[in-house]
């Protein structure tokens, strides 16, 4: 083990103890993710392992990326493995076996804006409008009947032929069948899978072809997985699943960085692990070297306040210390106005842009920083918004390698008009019809109609020409060099230069620089269906540039597993951290976890701000409850906190105590369940108006949704 400084114990136990199951339950900042790099360099250097027989499960494609160049480091071999997101792990599955299915090699993942992209088909073909269900709300409303409602969805997507999946969707009356079975019907037409399916199709495939399964199992000699305490149940099946044959699982998290219940994941898994896992070994880690002895006397006298959990103190083994503040201020402007000064006074002491982080729960909390910080010309860039890889450039651009490599309907639809090629509403409609008639893709229609007197002014004989210059010649060529060229040759570059938009050829080019970086760092050879696949996965994150000398803008989620030397943590008030939308005790643990997950970022330095005044529905603001549960002994104050502010504080914390005491009994379904009403019978809870104390139900029988109150006795169906 080459990289210094040295392990301690603990660390050491951890990368040692490879077999059988062994669970690490590690605070923050204590190397987890450094015990976890040594511990695949240890397989691999000292036991010979094979990087290809290890299987190594991080949140984000943005740890994975940085785990693999560790690991490169350590190991020096530039074959790391399985190093990547469960998403990411099922696509490389899919990708050697979804013929077991009837999948091509080539399916595509999609994202978002390819599932608007279909349901635009949908809500055109079958006059649906916005008003009835936007397209978010079609989206959430799909992923809850494929994760709750009906999760044997995919049966019907796999297996029933394309005309049958058809007619499902033309037979379907209902607005919300309609968008479903249209939805299914469109994936299949491409072998489009989303997030939901990739886990799914792949226990399904685990569970059907026992050789399969046998295969990866026998593969994967040591399966490992990081920040474990974020893992939810169809994760937990493919690790069960996957560890069956060599039985080597070794999984590491923190119980009080679970940020993720919202999402389905469940600290259980990792707090049960022993009992579940025979003869398992559990490592506990509590010497923090990352932050000062300060920040963690605040971080630890606020997680303390939580009831459910396991009792652990985070112990400093850092002896520099440094400022832990709590600045209150009269206004959000002086609020913001602080932080931008501050962030110019650390500069001037020397400490780079880069190494400082402006955190806070919510995206709207960005704005006021942002205009302070630009107007204090303080460099900044903000990790939020619309994400890298959906902007529309970005898009664009993935959608031209995507279609001269499989001229997929989605593709085909993004680009046919981008530059201008006279191929507007009418012509592509003549193309669908067409293509529906004769079930074929869009791109074939075209093949085929091109004489026709409707494509006279038109350049889609250009189009034609692209895909046919390109056609079976990505074997062996740089994607890299495949994107610039279609770009290029495509007209795309010219347009975008003649648009004149400085900031949409940044993106490209930064597109095009991280398509490059991908081949680089990936170690085996990266083919166009290989990189399609991932890149449908990439979050915003994978596309932060740490590199530029800017303070980094983000949500604390953003943040997790990210280290600063300092952190202004902002508006730190009541209803914002902790969050208006908590409801239960547990979900108020977890908003104050979310603040420990903050808190625990920094190095050197940690602000806590937050401002007087009123909430945008005209009620005062008071301060985090989480200020309030900090040792004050552990803080620098601006003001001291004034004790008329602090009791009128106080009063409002009860009173939201109070009544999420009084909605935790009353709420007695989740979004998603199916409930039975006397009158109406079988519905879906859509939603739960807290307000209104009411369900938004829609009943199986009625056309349009109802409030129906938490008076009245619903039953679960
Ligand atoms: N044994 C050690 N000696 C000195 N420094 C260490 C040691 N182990 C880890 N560190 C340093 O401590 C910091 C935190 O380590 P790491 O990022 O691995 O922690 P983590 O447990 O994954 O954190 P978190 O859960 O908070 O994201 C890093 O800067 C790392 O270099």
């Amino acid at each position: 083990m080459s990289e210094e400084p040295q392990l301690n114990a603990a660390q050491l136990e951890a990368v040692t103890t490879t077999e059988g199951f062994v669970r690490v339950i590690a605070g923050a900042g204590t190397g987890k993710t450094r015990a976890l790099t040594h511990r695949f360099a240890y397989l691999v250097n000292d036991l010979g392992i094979l990087p290809g027989n290890i299987l190594c499960v991080t949140f984000s494609n943005k740890a994975a990326n940085e785990m693999r160049q560790r690991i490169r480091r350590v190991t020096g071999d530039n074959d790391t493995g399985y190093i990547c997101t469960f998403h990411s792990f099922c696509v490389s599955v899919l990708q050697e076996d979804s013929h077991a299915v009837g999948y091509p090699q080539s399916f595509l993942v999609l994202d978002n804006a390819d599932i608007d992209a279909m349901l635009q088909v949908i809500y055109d073909e079958r006059k649906i409008t916005l008003r009835e269900k936007t397209f978010s709300k079609a989206r959430d409303m799909i992923e809850i009947l494929k994760t709750i409602e009906r999760p044997d969805y995919y049966i019907d997507l796999i297996s029933l032929p394309l005309a049958e999946l058809k007619q499902k969707y033309l037979d379907a009356r209902k607005v919300d069948d309609i968008i479903f079975y249209g939805y299914l019907y469109q994936q299949k037409k491409c072998f489009g899978l989303d997030y939901n399916d990739l886990i799914i199709i792949t226990l399904h495939i685990f569970d059907h072809f026992p050789d399969i399964a046998l295969k990866w199992q026998q593969r994967l000699e040591y399966v490992m997985i990081d920040e474990f305490q974020d893992i939810d149940a169809l994760q937990i099946a493919l690790m069960e699943k996957l560890v069956e044959y060599h039985r080597n699982l070794f999984v590491v998290g923190d119980p009080d960085q679970t940020i993720y219940t919202w999402r389905g994941a469940d600290v259980r898994y990792l707090l049960d692990f022993a009992d579940a896992h025979e003869g398992c070994k559990t490592i506990l880690m509590t010497e923090n070297y990352r932050s000062t002895p300060e920040v963690l006397g605040v971080a630890n006298s606020l997680i303390e306040k939580n009831k459910q959990r396991i009792p652990k103190r985070l112990e400093a083994q850092r002896d520099v210390h440094g400022p832990t503040v709590w600045y209150h201020a009269k206004s959000p402007e002086e609020e913001a106005a602080w932080i931008a000064e501050g962030a110019q006074k650390l500069h001037e002491a020397g400490v780079a842009y880069r190494d400082m982080a402006v955190l806070y729960r919510a995206h709207y909390a960005s704005r006021a920083v942002e205009e302070a910080l630009m107007q204090a010309k303080v460099p900044y860039t903000l990790y939020s918004g619309v994400p890298f890889f959906g902007r529309r450039e970005v898009k664009d651009a993935l959608s031209y390698l995507r279609f001269v490599a499989y001229q997929d309907d989605l593709s085909f639809a993004r680009v046919a008009n981008v530059p201008k090629r006279n191929m507007g509403q009418r012509r592509m409609a003549f193309l669908r019809e067409w293509a529906d008639e004769h079930e074929c893709t869009l791109y074939e229609a075209l093949e085929q109609t091109i004489d026709d007197e409707i494509f006279k002014r038109t350049k889609a004989k250009q189009l034609l020409a692209l895909v046919e210059r390109f056609r079976g010649q990505f074997e062996g060529r740089a994607v890299s060099d495949v994107m610039a060229a279609v770009l290029n040759e495509s007209g795309y570059d010219r347009m975008l230069r003649t648009e004149g938009s400085q900031e949409r050829l940044d993106n490209v080019a930064e597109l095009k620089q991280s398509i490059y970086e991908f081949e680089t760092t990936c170690g085996e050879e990266v083919t166009l269906e290989h990189y399609l696949s991932h890149v449908a996965l990439l979050t915003n994150a994978d596309a932060m540039d740490g590199a530029a000398d800017k303070v980094k803008l983000m949500t604390i989620h953003a943040a997790k597993g990210l280290e600063f030397k300092h952190v202004f943590l902002c508006s730190m008030s009541e209803g914002v951290l902790p969050s208006k939308k908590t409801r239960t005790r547990e979900q108020m643990e977890e908003e104050r976890r979310l603040a420990f997950v903050a808190m625990t970022r920094a190095e050197d330095g940690l602000y806590l701000t937050e401002a007087e005044g009123f909430t945008h529905k005209g009620t005062p603001r008071y301060p985090s409850r989480f200020l309030l549960d900090i040792d004050p002994e552990c803080l620098m104050f601006s003001h001291k906190p004034d004790q008329t502010a602090l009791e009128a504080a106080r009063a409002a914390y009860a009173a939201n105590d109070q009544w999420i005491a009084g909605m935790s009994t009353d709420v007695r379904f989740r979004q998603g369940s199916r409930v039975r009403h006397a009158v109406f019978g079988e519905g879906i809870v859509e939603e739960i108006d807290m307000q209104k104390r009411a369900y938004i139900v829609r009943f199986d029988g009625l056309d349009t949704t109802r409030a129906i109150s938490f008076r009245v006795k619903l039953e679960k169906a």
